[in-house]
């Protein structure tokens, strides 16, 4: 593998616990509940027609919620192939995200072009990844996106799928950027998890849903009460 362990290039130490995004919130008395147990990022998805798509008005609520009552957390939206006119649409005015989570093919220069224009603003790319070979696409990201996605690929689905990567293949991959780990997290998962890989963050959304954008509150406390335990 590309990108092997290497001391100098760990970025979370293995006795911190890993922060915590919660994935495909549409509800901003959920999202302020979630943040409330502790949560250290919320996602928002801007795919439209896909089924925890939320609209612009909402998503400003909801973020300028977030805001206003836990200024530190980070707010992510989640688009795939925007174009320059929606993200610089979204990035003004009321209930702006923090993060956004570039979800879909687009290239590095891409993402670095959304760098340029917008320095203010985390750009994380997701990484869809069908086999462990696909983790070389990672070198072409180091200079162009503040932090990295892994998810699982699914053949119609571009995420929210409940999908695991297999976790052989980051077990002995350390990645030259902050990483989050996504794809069917919960808590029953995290003991192993955290045995074998050490990511900087963890992704969770599907299976801590009661249906597609409304989370069950009790499994994603205790989510969050795995990851800190
Ligand atoms: O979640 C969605 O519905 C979604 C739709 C379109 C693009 C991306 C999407 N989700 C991206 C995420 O960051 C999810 O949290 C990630 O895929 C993990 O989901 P899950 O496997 O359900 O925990």
């Amino acid at each position: 593998m590309i990108l092997r362990r290497s001391a100098s290039r760990i970025l979370r130490d293995q006795s911190t616990a890993p922060a915590v995004k919660i994935c495909g919130l549409t509800d901003t008395e959920q999202a302020l509940a979630i943040a409330a147990m502790g949560a250290d990022a919320i996602g928002v998805i801007g795919v439209a027609g896909t089924p925890r798509y939320l609209e612009d008005s909402p998503r400003r609520g909801l973020f300028s919620q977030l805001q206003l009552h836990f200024p530190s957390l980070q707010r992510v939206w989640v688009v795939a192939d925007p174009s320059n006119a929606m993200l610089d649409a979204s990035l003004q005015g009321e209930g702006t995200p923090t993060v956004i989570q570039l979800h879909g093919q687009e290239p590095p220069a891409q993402c670095q072009a959304l760098r340029q224009r917008h320095p203010e603003i985390t750009v994380w790319k997701a990484l869809r990844l069908r086999s462990q070979d696909d983790l070389h696409a990672v070198k072409g990201y180091v200079q162009s996106v503040d932090g990295l996605l892994l998810d699982a690929w699914s053949p119609d689905q571009l995420g929210g799928t409940g999908h695991r990567l297999p976790l052989d293949w980051l077990a002995e991959t350390t990645l030259p950027l902050p990483w989050w780990l996504a794809g069917g997290i919960s808590a029953e998962w995290i003991p192993e998890l955290l045995d074998r890989v050490t990511p900087d963050g963890l992704d969770a959304s599907s299976r801590l849903e009661v249906r597609p954008g409304w989370k069950d509150l009790e499994k994603v406390n205790a989510l969050l009460s795995a990851v800190r335990a």
